[in-house]
């Protein structure tokens, strides 16, 4: 049997990093930067007060309480400014440029509020409450490096030094296509015999928790024909495409007969539990890697993780690998079928120890989301004690 890790390289060998393209500055949430951004100015671009109150020079503050005139008004965005003389005060708010001639900022509650004479009544020392032009940023000066994740706070400093669009690459587009006759829509009842499909719905979240854009395709039944339809009718808006269900022995396995005589898709078992069997492949003109999953809920989701989700990575334009590992003691004992890595559903707490939950069969979808860790047993160890060290994946 294909090894976890050989399966994994090989996916990692297969995909693409998406190639950069601009995207307007609301749409780049999550995407990865493929561009140096730098400032064209300072920030602040100019010298300007962190608070309201007054701007006078320190000088004319040796001997307090002092009333001084109040020779302006100035607000965030003013553009017309009096220079403060000796002997002079201009009421300030907090963003608005400092006026030449003065050289700190008295709090409005260091005073008496006055909008024609003000009295001080406590001594501000030279540069109080002033925020210097390039304090935050020197003009050209790079803020973001190519590579990083556009998040919230990054968005934002784009924004800053006023850039509108942006060199990025995109989250990729990843349609989900379930397969199997007995799935129904959540939300119709069940006929006899029938279940609800929830994997499409595990996975699509899956992918936009990866930093991809997922789409439920329609699900399909059991006709090979009819998933080849579907699949390439979306294949045009797609950089990767996962499927559930269809891939192991049985008589009808739609994903496994449309697509293994294409040549371009390999159907295997790999030596884990659970998702052993697992196509991965390319399909289509543009060769988009294709990753079919076993139907068993659990099974498509772990195969996610190790699989898919690094891939997505690695289609980001970020670093990736095999999912991290942490150290934790286990709870309770556990077995594994030898040969096979097992990758359990367990509870870790932050004392560090895992519980694994009842229910470890590939079908109890439950029991996956009372989880938040997956523990790994390795191919060699059939049966691990209660309170051994092991690795766990968090979820
Ligand atoms: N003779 C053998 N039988 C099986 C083998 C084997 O090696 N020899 N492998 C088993 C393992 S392991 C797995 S995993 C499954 C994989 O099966 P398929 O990928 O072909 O998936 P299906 O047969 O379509 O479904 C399996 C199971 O999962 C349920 N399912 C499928 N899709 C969904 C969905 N979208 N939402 C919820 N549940 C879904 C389906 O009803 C089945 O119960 O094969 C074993 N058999
Ligand atoms: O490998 Mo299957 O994934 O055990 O259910």
């Amino acid at each position: 049997m294909k090894s976890v890790d050989a399966h994994l390289a090989e996916i990692l060998a297969t995909v693409r990093t998406l190639a950069p393209l601009e995207l307007e500055l609301e749409r780049s949430l999550g995407t990865t930067l493929a561009e140096e951004v730098s400032s064209p100015v300072p920030l602040p671009p100019f010298d300007n007060s962190a608070m309201d109150g007054y701007a006078v020079r320190a000088a004319d503050l040796a001997a307090v309480p002092v009333t001084l005139p109040v020779i302006d008004d100035v607000a965030a965005g003013s553009d017309e400014l009096r220079a403060v003389g000796p002997g002079h005060a201009v009421r300030i708010m907090t963003g608005a440029p400092v006026p030449a001639g003065a050289d700190t900022v008295v709090p409005v509650e260091w005073t008496d509020g006055g909008t024609v004479t003000v009295t001080i009544n406590q001594a501000a020392p030279t540069g109080n409450a002033i925020r210097r032009a390039g304090e935050d940023v020197l003009a050209g000066e790079v803020v973001l490096r190519p590579g990083t994740v556009i998040g919230p706070a990054q968005l934002g400093i784009v924004a800053g030094v006023g850039r509108r669009r942006v060199w990025v690459r995109p989250r990729p587009r990843v349609v989900v296509l379930s397969t199997g006759a007995e799935l129904v829509e959540p939300g119709l009842p069940l006929g006899p015999g029938q279940i609800w499909d929830s994997n499409s719905f595990t996975l699509t979240a899956a992918v936009r928790e990866s930093g991809g854009d997922g789409y439920r395709a329609a699900t399909v039944g059991d006709d090979p024909a009819k998933f080849l339809e579907q699949l390439d009718a979306q294949l045009v808006r797609a950089d990767a495409i996962i499927t559930s269900g269809g891939v192991s022995m049985g008589a009808y396995e739609p994903v496994k007969e449309a697509l293994a005589p294409l040549g371009t898709v390999r159907f295997e078992k790999v030596a884990m539990q659970p998702g052993m069997p697992q196509g991965f492949g390319v399909v289509g003109e543009d060769q988009v890697p294709i990753f079919a999953l076993p139907g068993n809920p659990v099974s498509s989701f772990v195969s996610f993780m190790l699989f898919v989700r690094p891939a997505l990575r690695k289609m980001r334009g970020l670093p990736a690998g095999a999912p991290e590992t942490l150290t934790a003691h286990v709870a309770g004992s556990l077995r594994s079928p030898a040969g096979r890595r097992s990758y359990l559903r367990g509870v870790l707490s932050d004392d560090g120890t895992v519980t694994p939950v009842r229910g470890q069969g590939s079908h109890q979808l439950a029991a996956l989301a009372s989880a938040n860790a997956l523990i790994l047993v390795p191919e060699d160890v059939t049966d691990v004690p209660a309170g051994a060290s092991v690795q766990v994946i968090r979820l």
